[in-house]
C-alpha cells in the first residue's frame, strides 16, 4: 500500500482510498446501517458503556465533545436527541435550530445549561438523571471540608517543594462538635447532613421547602439568616436562582460567623465571587473549597489561587459509581424515548 492510503476493512475485495476520500468510520456504519434511525449527539464526554448500549439498541451515536455554539447550531438539525454535561449550553439559537429534535438529555442534575423555555415551546423533552451521583458529590464535599479543617492541599504543596512547615499548619480544627449548615436539603444536602451528623457535627439546614426531600432525623430547619449566624461550616447544594442571583453575597457573608469555612459543589453563580475574595482577606472565612465557578474554568484566578482556597474543576458528579449509573439511565432514557 503507498503512502497515503488505506485498506478498507468493511469489503471483501480491498479498496484503496485515497487519505481525504476515505470515509470516517462513522459514515462506513451510515452506509450499512438503516437511514431512519433515530441519531443521538453527545456533546459531553459520558461512559462507552452507555455509547454501546445506545448502539447495541439500534440508535446512531455521534460523540462531539467541545463543540463551539455555533458548530452545535449548523449541526444539532441533523439528531433526534441531544445528550449534554455541564459543559454544553443549549441555549435559544441550537433549540430553534434543531428541526428534529425529540429528547434532551442532561446526564447530570442540573438543567441551568438548558433553555428549558426554548424546549417546551417546541414540545422538547428535557431529561436528566437527578439521582444517580448524590452520594459522590456528598462525599466531594465531606472530602473538601477535612481538607479545609487541616488544609490539607497546602500543606501537601510545602512539603512537595522541599519544605517542613509543621507550625505553619499547626492551627487546623477537628469537625467533631461544630456545627454544619445546608442550604438546600435535598438529597445532596441531606445525605452530606446524614455523614456529617456520624462524624459527631451538628447540622442545621435551609430550604425553601416545608419539607425537603433530604430531610433527617437529627437535622435542625432554620432560615437562611438563622442558619448563617449560627453555621461554623456552610455547604451549598441549591439550584441557580432563576434571575442568576447568588444566595450568598455581601450581606450573607456579613451575617457570618467569624472564621468559618465555606464549600461550593452546587453552582458558581451561586455565591459572589468579589464577595467571597473580600470575606477572605478579611478572615472572615478561614477558607473556602469551590468544585464550581461563575464562568468554567475561571479567567480570573484571583479567587482560586487565594491560599485559603482549594478548588477542584466541577469534579462532583466525576467519580466511576456516579459516571456508571448515569450512562446506564441514559442509554436507558434513550432507548424509550426514540
Ligand atoms: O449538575 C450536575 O450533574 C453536576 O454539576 C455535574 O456536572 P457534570 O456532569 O458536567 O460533571
Amino acid at each position: 500500500m503507498s503512502a497515503g492510503k488505506f485498506e478498507t476493512l468493511l469489503q471483501d475485495e480491498p479498496v484503496f482510498w485515497d487519505v481525504e476520500q476515505r470515509p470516517s468510520r462513522q459514515s462506513e456504519r451510515e452506509a450499512v446501517l438503516p437511514v431512519d434511525r433515530a441519531r443521538v449527539l453527545v456533546c459531553d464526554p459520558i461512559p462507552a458503556v452507555a455509547i454501546e448500549r445506545m448502539r447495541a439498541g439500534g440508535l446512531g451515536v455521534d460523540e462531539k465533545d467541545g463543540l463551539s455554539p455555533e458548530a452545535l447550531e449548523t449541526l444539532i438539525g441533523g439528531y433526534d436527541a441531544v445528550v449534554v454535561r455541564s459543559a454544553t449550553r443549549l441555549g435559544a439559537r441550537q433549540i430553534a435550530a434543531a428541526r428534529r429534535l425529540r429528547v434532551i438529555v442532561r446526564a447530570g442534575v442540573g438543567t441551568d445549561n438548558i433553555d428549558l423555555a426554548a424546549a417546551a415551546s417546541r414540545d422538547i423533552a428535557v431529561l436528566n438523571t437527578p439521582k444517580a451521583s448524590t452520594g459522590s458529590v456528598a462525599e466531594l464535599a465531606l472530602g473538601l471540608f477535612l481538607a479545609l479543617a487541616r488544609r490539607i492541599p497546602q500543606a501537601d504543596a510545602a512539603v512537595k517543594s522541599g519544605r517542613w512547615p509543621k507550625k505553619a499548619f499547626s492551627d487546623g480544627i477537628e469537625l467533631a462538635g461544630k456545627t454544619l449548615g445546608i442550604i438546600g436539603v435535598g438529597r445532596i444536602g441531606g445525605t452530606l447532613g446524614r455523614c456529617a451528623s456520624a462524624l459527631g457535627m451538628a447540622v442545621v439546614g435551609a430550604d425553601k421547602a416545608a419539607e425537603p426531600v433530604g430531610r433527617f432525623e437529627g437535622l435542625e430547619l432554620l432560615s437562611l439568616e438563622e442558619l448563617l449566624a449560627r453555621a461554623d461550616l456552610v455547604s451549598l447544594h441549591t439550584p441557580p436562582s432563576e434571575e442568576g442571583r447568588a444566595v450568598i453575597g455581601w450581606e450573607e457573608f456579613a451575617r457570618m460567623k467569624e472564621g468559618v469555612l465555606l464549600v461550593n459543589c452546587a453552582r458558581g453563580g451561586l455565591v459572589d465571587e468579589e464577595a467571597l475574595l473580600a470575606a477572605l482577606e478579611s478572615g472572615k472565612v478561614r477558607g473556602a473549597a469551590l468544585d464550581v465557578f461563575a464562568g468554567e474554568p475561571p479567567r480570573d484566578l484571583r479567587l482560586a489561587r487565594h491560599p485559603h482556597v482549594i478548588c477542584t474543576p466541577h469534579l462532583g458528579a466525576s467519580t466511576r459509581e456516579a459516571q456508571a449509573r448515569i450512562g446506564v439511565e441514559i442509554a436507558q432514557i434513550l432507548l424509550e424515548q426514540l
